[in-house]
């Protein structure tokens, strides 16, 4: 289903008020509750939208969907754009998981993550992925070495490194399977130039080209707005 809106504000409303009330579900339902969210340049109204709503902040858990392999002090770091635009208001009292933790690599990384994240209330009761123009989402990329693993309906862990020619530094991801168990799962797109990629990926092709077919077999909820 793909819900259109007339500019960046009114998706950003929308997105954060369904988000807000899928936190708000998972919080009536348990004692805490996780949000996964994206990284990259698209989500930044969306997360200040989301973070003036009035919720019970201090018993969500907020994460990433994926990583760059870089410190906060990066402008490319996701960390740093969560903790910069979502972290604030309201949102302030949120306790945030980063999925970097300083180690030299990813693969370095991994194990002391995947016991941070053994520790999060899943499934998530929101995630909310973007798309790059090159077909990826989180970050499983067209050419990835570890794409096949993170797809795997099966994975033998939560979190999967990528190195990829397209990713620009190395990764860190949720695999598919854990971000598809999300109980409320969004994409969000924003411009004509990545309607025409969604529109050639809803066309039929190989995953292993364009990832982001793989979250669209799990009909996530699509937010575009021009
Ligand atoms: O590298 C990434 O890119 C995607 C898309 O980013 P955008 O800048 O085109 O919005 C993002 O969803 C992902 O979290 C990020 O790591």
């Amino acid at each position: 289903m793909i819900q259109r809106f007339e500019d960046r504000a009114a998706l950003a409303s929308a997105l954060a008020r369904d988000v807000a009330a899928a936190l708000k579900s998972g919080l009536d339902a348990q004692s805490a509750a996780s949000l996964a969210v994206s990284g990259g340049s698209t989500p930044k109204l969306f997360f200040e939208a989301l973070s003036k709503i009035s919720l019970d902040w201090a018993r969500v858990t907020v994460t990433l969907v994926d990583e760059r392999w870089l410190d906060e002090d990066s402008p490319r770091s996701n960390a740093a754009l969560v903790r910069q635009h979502l972290l604030i208001n309201k949102a302030a009292s949120a306790r945030f998981l980063p999925l970097y933790n300083g180690a030299d690599t990813p693969e370095a990384g991994r194990p002391a993550l995947e016991a941070a994240v053994a520790a999060l209330h899943l499934p998530f009761a929101a995630a909310i992925l973007g798309m790059g123009e090159d077909g990826h989402t989180a970050s499983f990329f067209p050419g990835g070495d570890n794409l096949a693993s993170a797809l795997a309906p099966t994975p033998e862990q939560k979190l999967e490194t990528m190195h990829a020619p397209g990713a620009g530094e190395p990764r860190i991801t949720f695999t598919l399977p854990v971000l598809a168990a999300s109980d409320f799962l969004a994409l969000h797109i924003e411009g004509a130039r990545k309607q025409e990629i969604l529109d050639q990926a809803l066309s039929h092709g190989p995953d292993e080209a364009m990832p982001i077919r793989a979250v669209l077999r799990y009909n996530p909820k699509i937010y575009w707005c021009p």
